[in-house]
């Protein structure tokens, strides 16, 4: 059957491929063979997923220099839950975080909140077939996720699309009893699923009630019990089955039994992953089953765990990591966000949600504010200077801050790595004394290694969002901004301030594109961050910039105005003065 739609992503091949460590061969219309050639020992075999994500960067005809690109996909086809915990909702929360796109077919609306299901309101089938048919159709999906599917009639259309339009993994979340026990499909589904929907499916996901219902009704109480499920379940046709142990009776530890038919040559190299990334080598039986032992969570907050870890496996899959290793990491991911959100109270029921974009979370009472004050007279060092005027870099630093630096940054575009670090913390005894931040231009590494207080970026240095990342919530983020365009990225990005210059011309900074007063005003009036201005001022012109009336100018950078001086002390109260005089001027 031909490969419709299928595509190669991320440099995978299709069936013709030979080369031993691609995480699948397609072996059929629709199914990927998840085979395992290479094991998940390490990070070194995943491949981080932004670089995952860039992969997919394919060049736009006709556009030299500029490329489209796309993120990996997952279609979720599940029912809408009111409360947001669970289904599609969940979906598009989970997919999110793994930062993965997600479309969604609505196979039933129900109106539930934390106490249970009120009502289910089943989608019709043709209805159903045409959102499937909307999505495969235009949109490159990678992954097919689903979750409620509420009809044999359901099944079988969502069976001949996937076969219609093959893609490169399915996930089946059996959802059929949600955790608060509220039967969620009609028996007849169960017949469509085993027959149907199983032989094509990459995993199934059960937690114990849905196992046993797959199962014709048998009582599971015991990881053997567990086991013999998943082995069982294998039998219809999916490739891997993870039988979700977290209302096991009589269990603190919430366990998954993973299965999937490996031989046990292989099996006998995996490592079992503990949450929180403990690893225990396990004895295996005749067959691989892997336990993921996983501390049960005192909380009320498990409300769409399952859809979760189904859809975040997908997301995974999606993004060409390997069926295991998607595991782990779903795995993982639920685990953080059920810590995360334990204390987290939303409903009155017995059956809270959780918090899926946790990770994105930065509460404001994490993130200080930044004191946009800082920024008055804004220090910036130069080594010509300082060699010049026969200083050290320490007493340059320490004279600024005699003379009323409110912050300073070390601009040190010559320094090797060693002695950038050496200046820094040297610089950084004597700020931390007098309680003035300490920020490092350009060199993230040396801002992180000396724990500085932040960092100074260009347009042309890591972009903010992730410095932010690495560096966190806490730390000072400020960006050199010419343009209106640039300042509002950079607020988006998560910076806390920028510096916006040339103001005048200069000879500090070699090939400075001057912005004069009026680019300045610009970018102030676009901004949302504090701007700092820079760029050939002194105590000649302090007043002329200060006066512009800008609410959100908050101050002057100085590199030559301060530091190409005889008495840099002497110099800095001249020039505190002076901005004191204008700001008090505008107030
Ligand atoms: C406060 C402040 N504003 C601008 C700069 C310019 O930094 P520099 O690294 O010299 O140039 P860009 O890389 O930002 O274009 C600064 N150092 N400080
Ligand atoms: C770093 C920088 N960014 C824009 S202009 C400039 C140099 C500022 O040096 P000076 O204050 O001596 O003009
Ligand atoms: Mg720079």
């Amino acid at each position: 059957m031909a490969l419709a739609g299928f595509r190669p992503l991320l440099g995978f091949h299709s069936a013709a491929s030979s080369s031993s460590r691609t995480p699948f061969a397609l072996s059929s219309p629709n199914k990927c063979n998840w085979t395992l050639p290479f094991l998940p020992n390490s990070d070194t075999d995943r491949p981080p997923p932004f670089l995952v994500m860039a992969e997919v960067r394919t060049a736009a005809a006709g556009t030299p220099g500029r490329g489209y690109w796309r993120l990996p996909h997952v279609l979720t086809v599940a029912g809408s839950d009111s409360g947001a915990g669970a289904g599609i909702q969940a979906d598009i929360k989970a997919c999110g975080a793994a930062g993965v796109y997600c479309s969604s077919v609505i196979t039933a609306v129900t109106a539930q909140n934390t106490i249970g299901v009120q009502r289910v309101c089943s989608i019709d089938e043709n209805m159903v077939a045409e959102q499937l048919r909307s999505v495969l159709s235009d949109m490159q999906v990678d992954v097919v996720k689903t979750g409620m599917l509420p009809s044999a009639g359901v099944i079988k259309v969502l069976c001949q699309n996937i076969k219609e339009f093959p893609v490169r993994a399915v996930v089946v979340d059996p959802v059929m009893v949600s955790t608060s026990g509220d039967l969620l499909s009609g028996p007849t589904m169960l017949t469509g699923l085993q027959q149907e929907l199983l032989p094509l499916a990459d995993i199934v996901t059960p937690n114990l009630k849905e196992a046993s219902a797959l199962l014709g009704g048998i009582s599971l109480n015991t990881i053997d019990d567990m086991r013999f499920a998943a082995k069982s379940i294998h039998e219809y046709g999916v490739r891997n089955v993870l039988v979700k142990g977290g209302d096991l009776p009589n269990s603190l530890d919430a366990i998954d039994i993973f299965y999937d038919g490996m031989t046990i040559e292989l099996a006998n190299q995996y490592m079992v992953l503990m949450s929180m990334k403990k690893l225990h080598t396990v004895l295996f039986e005749e067959k691989t089953f892997m336990s993921y032992m996983d501390h049960a969570r005192m909380t009320r907050n498990t409300h769409g765990t399952g859809c979760t870890l189904a859809s975040y496996i997908a997301a995974e899959l999606a993004k060409g990591f390997s069926m295991l290793q998607a595991v782990q990491e779903a795995k993982t991911f639920v685990d953080s966000a059920l810590l995360h959100s334990q204390d987290l109270m939303i409903g009155k029921g017995p059956q809270g949600p959780f918090h899926h974009l946790f990770r994105q979370q930065i509460i404001p009472s994490q993130k200080p504010r930044f004191d946009a004050k800082l920024l008055l007279l804004y220090a910036v060092t130069d080594s010509g200077m300082n060699r010049k005027w026969g200083r050290s870099i320490s007493e340059a630093v320490e004279a600024s801050i005699e003379g009323g630096a409110t912050i300073v940054q070390l601009r040190e575009k010559e320094a090797e790595a060693g002695e950038f670090v050496e200046a820094t913390m040297e610089c950084l005894d004597i700020c931390r004394t007098s309680g003035v931040p300490l920020l490092i231009n350009d060199r993230i590494d040396i801002a992180l290694a000396c724990d500085a207080d932040g960092v100074h970026l260009g347009q042309t240095d890591m972009p903010a969002g992730l410095a932010r990342k690495i560096l966190g919530p806490s730390k000072i983020i400020g960006v050199s901004c010419k343009t209106a365009e640039q300042a509002q990225k950079v607020y988006a990005d998560g910076a806390d301030y920028i510096g916006c210059g040339g103001v005048f011309p200069t000879t500090t900074k070699q090939d400075n594109l001057t912005v004069g007063l009026e680019g300045l005003r610009t970018v102030c009036l676009a901004s949302q961050l504090p701007v700092v201005a820079i760029g050939g001022i002194n105590s000649g012109n302090v007043q002329s910039v200060m006066q512009l009336g800008l609410a959100n100018l908050k101050g002057v950078a100085f590199v030559s105005g301060l530091f190409d001086k005889e008495c840099v002390a002497t110099e800095g109260r001249r020039l505190r003065s002076l901005l004191r005089d204008s700001l008090q001027a505008h107030e």
